[in-house]
């Protein structure tokens, strides 16, 4: 993707198999949603090829449109319909649609389905998206920061979601998310993108891996805290437990998380 002179995307190969829960992070302005636009059909990529659930999003067939699920950044709509009107509106598009009364269940709106759009919270205002996005029964769904504005609850009933329509109804879903400890609960691999390239792909442990991030052992001697980074963290707490002759006071086992993993990423790139 070029906008101009400058190149936003450049050699972004990717393959999506169906099923798969992908997670696209990256820092602002990487070009997630620039890549999300041009796969949901509604930006026309400069260069390159890109297929869709077999079809190509530039020129998609009769039913293409709906077979996918979109939840974008930000939504235009009627503000001053009710919430279950429009998600009964909605539902007249699709072949198939879920039943809006088990929509609005499944997002947590119930109490909400006789208030207008314009009256909802931001958190709300995200549910009602997402409801629209999953109402026609998509085999791809596309959720650009869906969770932007949910309270932890919310967050975790929505998470929950994702993984039902994910194992029970097999959905793939391409999800961009700044929220790292929510990409590494739902995702099954993560693709990183960074000044529109895409850096690394793979499962949480496979990016640790290919960045050499070791665990670390920490634990207390004589009241001194100390600290190992190891990548046998087993061996070394069983060898340490023998030097030590008995239990290991204060002792932890710190495996890179997926923040570790990322941030040392974005850093590397940004010293190269
Ligand atoms: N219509 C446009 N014309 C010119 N440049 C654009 C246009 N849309 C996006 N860009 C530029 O392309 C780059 C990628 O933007 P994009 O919105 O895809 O990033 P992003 O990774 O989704 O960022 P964020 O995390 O902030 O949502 C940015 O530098 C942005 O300024």
């Amino acid at each position: 993707m070029r906008y101009g002179s400058r190149d936003t995307l450049h050699g972004v190969d990717l393959d999506i198999p169906r099923g798969e829960v992908l997670a696209l992070l990256g820092p602002n302005g990487a070009g997630k949603t620039t890549t999300i636009e041009i796969l949901e059909g509604f930006r026309r990529r400069s260069g390159g090829e890109v297929s869709v659930l077999g079809c190509d999003p530039d020129r998609p067939d009769g039913d293409w449109r709906g077979r996918i699920g979109i939840v974008m950044q930000s939504w235009r709509d009627h503000p001053r319909w009710r919430v279950g009107e429009l998600i009964e509106h909605f539902a007249r598009y699709h072949a198939d649609p879920r039943d809006p009364a088990e929509v609005l269940r499944l997002v947590g709106l119930e109490e909400h389905a006789r208030q207008s759009s314009a009256q909802l919270s931001g958190g709300q205002r995200r549910r009602l998206d997402v409801a629209l996005g999953i109402l026609g029964r998509p085999e791809l769904l596309f959720l650009d920061e869906p969770t932007t504005g949910f309270d932890p609850v919310a967050r975790r009933e929505f998470h929950q979601l994702v993984e039902r329509l994910s194992q029970e109804e097999g959905m793939t879903v391409l999800l961009t998310t700044h929220d790292l400890a929510e990409a590494e609960r739902l995702a099954d691999r993560i693709a990183i993108l960074i000044r529109g390239r895409l850096a690394a792909c793979g499962t949480t442990a496979e990016l640790a891996e290919s960045i050499r991030a070791q665990a670390e052992v920490r634990w207390l001697e004589d009241g001194v805290p100390r600290s190992e980074p190891t990548a046998d963290p087993s061996g070394f707490v069983w060898s340490l437990h023998n030097r030590l002759g008995g239990p290991i006071p204060g002792l932890e086992v710190h495996r890179p998380t997926l923040e570790d993993t990322y941030l040392r990423m974005i850093h590397q790139e940004d010293t190269q």
